[in-house]
């Protein structure tokens, strides 16, 4: 069991400028939960995502990653349990580094990192299989530099660097938003085939309400850093866009919720 419990943070704190992103939220997650997160600009999806990585301290609030209490634990700590992909496919390789370096310091996820980029030749075979299951002959261009990737490549790439070594939960935030249609396609796939395989407990940010809907077992909505609709199994399955929309608008009270306000 993942669980955020009474998640608290403001920006600017005591400033005119203060912004309440995360108020109270709590969310509990089941192992194998995959749950894909909408909501309006400004909601406080991305906010939530980084509080959980441990980009900034709380106001008040715990995080709990299985056995662990995480919530004092600086990022790259947390990093030894979280995997995550971000929208810009150059967040998550290294450019300078070839496709096996890029591996070789995902397989050292929460190890103390040498200096050195060596590459050992029992993991090179291991990298060899693992990259063939992306299909996309990057099996055959391990001494390639990511930079000279697409973004699609790097973005597969960092998914399967994301997951090499098993994370506890795999924080995706608008990773396809980046790619062309056709491309976030394969990605998404890939998404939903690793998260399955390894039975991964995941949250994923998006835009695309169609995705929300047909990728995971759980949706949430966010509205002014409040979980407003936590919506699982059947109820999910038969979820329609429009059904979305009318939620979204009754929730706030408004009538005339169009895509745009969830979607842009
Ligand atoms: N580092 C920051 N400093 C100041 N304010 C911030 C910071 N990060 C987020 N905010 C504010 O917190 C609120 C929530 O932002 P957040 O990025 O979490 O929204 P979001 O739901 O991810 O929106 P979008 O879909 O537009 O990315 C917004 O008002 C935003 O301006």
């Amino acid at each position: 069991m993942i669980s955020m419990t009474g998640i608290t943070k403001a920006f600017h704190k005591g400033d005119v400028n203060e912004v309440l992103a995360l108020r109270d939220v709590t969310l509990h997650i089941k192992d194998g939960d995959f749950i894909t997160i909408i909501g309006s600009n400004g909601a406080g999806k991305s906010t939530f995502l980084n509080a959980v990585a441990g980009s900034f301290p709380l106001d008040a609030g715990s995080i709990r990653l299985g056995d662990d209490d995480v919530t004092g634990w600086p990022e790259y700590r947390r990093a030894s349990l979280i995997g995550r992909v971000f929208q810009d496919p150059l967040l998550g390789t290294c450019s300078g580094a070839t496709i096996e370096q890029n591996l070789a310091m995902a397989l050292k996820r929460g190890q103390r990192r040498g200096l050195g980029l060596g590459v050992k030749a029992a993991d090179r075979a291991f990298f060899r299989e693992k990259l063939a299951m992306l299909g996309l002959g990057l099996e055959d261009r391990l001494k390639t530099s990511t930079g000279l990737l697409s973004g699609g490549q790097r973005q597969a790439l960092t998914m399967l660097m994301a997951t090499l070594v098993r994370p506890r939960l795999l924080l995706l935030d608008e990773h396809t938003a980046a790619l062309d249609p056709k491309t976030g396609g394969m990605v998404l796939d890939l998404t939903a085939e690793i998260v399955q395989s390894q039975h991964l407990s995941a949250l994923m940010v998006t835009h695309n309400m169609a995705q929300a809907i047909s990728l995971g077992n759980r949706l949430i909505m966010f509205h002014r850093g409040e979980i407003v609709l936590d919506i699982a199994g059947e109820e999910k399955r038969n979820l329609k866009v429009e059904d979305l929309l009318r939620r979204f608008s009754e929730l706030r009270g408004e009538a005339g919720v169009s895509d745009r306000m969830l979607l842009c």
